[in-house]
């Protein structure tokens, strides 16, 4: 079923004299991929916070739709957000998010407990996720003992084992060579659109983000083009 799970209304946000976003309408179709593309410093990451409700804008409005209806996350409480990130959204970030001295199995079942799953139900889905992708046999391992492309597999796991319905990923692929760069893409899409979820990323990567359904180009704090990805 196709509909507009994601809706953000002209946005705002400075930073003093920066206008971080200027004005931004987006609205993300559930099972699109969406590539947010600009120079450094254009606004992506302030986009992507927003309507991940980590960031709240001045001005302006970010509704999700979620399964009991819909949500004005920008009416939240800082509380009400937290909790809404940890239920219903994935995040994939180019390192930060993955705690080092926690085996890969540790950090994705922790997703799961936090949302109140008991232990040994979480480490066996966190299991099935981690095999999945690849990981078997690695579970035990702690963060620092895999490869870039293996932590980034962990992070994606870690990221929908809840079953989160939009992922969020920055610079997924930022400190990867470019075959495991598209290995790591791929698998973010067999995991998140494949399985019809959404994924909003953040790229540098004009390769990575041809490999979207959607190409949003960001310049100054404002949307000023967009283009189909694969
Ligand atoms: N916490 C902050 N305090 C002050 N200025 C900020 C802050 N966060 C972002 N900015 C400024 O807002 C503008 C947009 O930043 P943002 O991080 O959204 O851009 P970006 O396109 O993601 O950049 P990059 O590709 O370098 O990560 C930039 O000019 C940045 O310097």
């Amino acid at each position: 079923m196709n509909f507009t799970i994601l809706s953000a209304r002209d946005l705002r946000l400075s930073y003093g004299p920066t206008r971080a976003l200027d004005g931004v309408s987006l609205d993300v179709q559930v099972g699109d991929s969406v590539a947010v593309m600009g120079a450094s410093g254009s606004g992506k990451t302030s986009l992507l916070h927003a309507l991940a409700g980590i960031l709240l804008p001045d001005s302006g409005a970010v509704r999700l739709t979620a399964p009991d209806g819909p949500l004005e996350i920008t009416a939240l409480s800082d509380r009400e957000r937290t909790r809404l990130r940890r239920e219903r959204f994935g995040f994939v970030f180019q390192q930060g998010l993955l705690i080092p001295e926690l085996t890969a199995i540790e950090n994705v079942a922790i997703a799961l407990m936090l949302n109140g799953v008991d232990r040994g139900a979480a480490n066996q889905a966190a299991a099935g996720w981690l095999a999945a992708l690849g990981l078997a046999g690695l579970e035990d391992r702690r963060i620092g003992q895999l490869s870039g492309g293996q932590a980034q597999r962990v992070a994606i796991a870690r990221a929908q084992v809840t079953g989160a319905s939009v992922v969020f990923a920055d610079e997924p692929t930022g400190a990867l060579d470019s075959q495991t760069s598209a290995e790591v893409m791929s698998a973010l899409l067999d995991m998140t659109v494949a399985r019809g979820n959404t994924l909003v990323l953040v790229t540098h990567d004009a390769g990575v983000a041809a490999r979207c359904s959607r190409i949003v180009d960001v310049r100054d704090g404002r949307i000023v083009g967009e283009r189909v990805g694969a």
